[in-house]
């Protein structure tokens, strides 16, 4: 037997951190949103007791270090499943590139496995289970438009933000989200206005969306690699209504409404950036199919 799942990649429509903990995370609140570009990760029974993992992609590990083995191995474990998986990864989203591919990828794994292991867990025990994989999993199990709060696993449910075109651009360069954390300077950030964000959202407020798009740790990701800042320039140039580094970066994405507009900042980025995508907001957790 085998079964498909869809792993859309997530943007950070705001991004705060509150402090940093003891256990060394930082607490933070985050709107996260998915948008339509998603890898598809096909799951199917093999003989065996193992997990296997493949991908064409040379930078997805195949073994152990990867999030969807890890999300394999946890269910395996925890639920004590003596079957074998082949975990197929069709690799659409790029690669450390701040849009959670890896932890979208292990979400659509626990999504898939507790439908082809009959394990019967609801979404919030799936989600409670992908936290221990990474930050980003538990939001990333649900989908949709969310307030992540904690370091990311507290997940408090939001409607879909106005709907409009999200063109995203990622450098060649890869960041690690580790050292992004470690180079902020709590005392020296400037927040975005996380709940007027949520007012945003609720109102449907296109407008009030862009003016609020903020995120802490874009000013440590832009002085370590100026071509981030170059995108954000050239994006703005060509006619995005807002701009905003997703994550930790290094993918910058712009929100625009109109097509006309959308189709010339695409093509104008597609001229000195390889990685350019124009997707929609997939907005609300029923578009995981
Ligand atoms: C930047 C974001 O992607 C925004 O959505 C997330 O905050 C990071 O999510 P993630 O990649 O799933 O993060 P994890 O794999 O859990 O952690 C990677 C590293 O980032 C740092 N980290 C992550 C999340 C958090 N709230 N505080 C942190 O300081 C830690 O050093 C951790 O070792
Ligand atoms: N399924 C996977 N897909 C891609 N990378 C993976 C996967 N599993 C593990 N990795 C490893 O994780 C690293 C970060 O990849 P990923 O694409 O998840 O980053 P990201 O989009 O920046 O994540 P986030 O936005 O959650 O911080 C990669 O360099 C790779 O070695």
């Amino acid at each position: 037997m085998k079964l498909m799942e869809k792993a859309p990649a997530k943007i950070n429509l705001a991004l705060d951190v509150l402090f940093k903990r003891p256990d060394g995370y930082h607490e933070v609140e985050m709107i996260m949103t998915t948008v339509d570009l998603a890898d598809r990760i096909e799951l199917k029974e093999i003989k065996g007791n193992h997990i296997q993992i493949l991908s064409h992609n040379r930078f997805v590990p195949d073994d152990h270090r990867n999030l969807a083995y890890q999300a394999a191995f946890i269910l395996k474990e925890r639920f004590g499943i003596n079957k074998g998986v082949s975990i197929t990864i069709e690799k659409n989203i790029p690669v450390a590139a701040g849009l959670a591919g890896g932890s979208s990828d292990a979400a659509a794994t626990l999504r898939g496995l507790n439908r082809l292991w009959k394990l019967g867990l609801s979404m919030d025990e799936l989600a409670e289970i992908g936290a221990k994989i990474g930050s980003d999993v538990s939001f990333c199990v649900y989908g949709g438009t969310a307030l992540a709060r904690g370091r990311g696993e507290k997940i408090t449910h939001l409607p879909a933000p106005p709907k409009c075109w999200v063109i995203l651009a990622k450098p060649t360069i890869g960041v690690s989200t580790a050292d992004i954390y470690k180079r902020l300077q709590t005392s020296k950030m400037e927040h975005p206005d996380v709940p007027g964000m949520i007012s945003a959202i609720m109102e449907n407020n296109y407008h009030d969306v862009c003016e609020g798009l903020g995120n802490v740790l874009e000013q440590v990701t832009l002085q370590l690699y100026p071509e981030v800042a170059n995108i954000k320039d050239q994006m703005k140039t060509f006619g995005a209504d807002s701009v905003l580094m997703s994550g930790s970066g290094p993918t910058v994405f712009g929100l625009v409404e109109h097509d006309s507009r959308m189709q010339r900042i695409y093509n104008g980025l597609r001229g000195f950036c390889d990685q350019v995508y124009a997707v929609r907001l997939l907005g609300d957790r029923n578009n995981l199919e």
